[in-house]
């Protein structure tokens, strides 16, 4: 499955992943984890960890395993999905990751607090 058209790539022809979200390079996804110390949940694409971005915001990084039963492609369409998405009730996408071997989505850190006070919000 292509998600845009061969003559849009982008010019260093390098992804077919194009968002107007931060892309993160592997080495910040690092420093952002604290070179992924703290996993924090565990999806179907991998482990989800926690971090800081360098403005304090804290965020949870959906790592991509290679043992992931998720595919790329998989992983693409939420990536493409979330960028495209901004809803109260859906939490928001950061950034992705897409640097060789490595993919990642970066969201904002949701607290189970904060979750419960969305969902009775709703
Ligand atoms: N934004 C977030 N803030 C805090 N924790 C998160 C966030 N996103 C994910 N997590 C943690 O990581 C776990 C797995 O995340 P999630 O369910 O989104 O993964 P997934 O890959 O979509 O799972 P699956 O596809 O198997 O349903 C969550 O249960 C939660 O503990």
């Amino acid at each position: 499955m292509r998600f845009i058209p061969s003559h849009s790539r982008n010019r260093n022809n390098d992804s077919s992943l194009r968002l107007d979200n931060r892309r993160f390079t592997y080495k910040e996804l690092e420093a952002i984890t604290n070179n992924f110390q703290r996993v924090i949940g565990q999806g179907g694409f991998g482990e989800v960890y926690d971090g800081f971005l360098e403005d304090g915001t804290q965020v949870a990084v959906k790592l991509r395993s290679e043992s992931s039963a998720q595919g790329v492609q998989e992983f693409l369409v939420e990536a493409q999905t979330l960028a495209k998405i901004h809803h109260k009730h859906l939490v928001t996408m950061v950034g992705y990751c897409n640097d060789k071997e490595h993919m990642a989505l970066v969201y904002e850190y949701m607290s189970e607090g904060a979750l419960h006070e969305h969902l009775r919000g709703m």
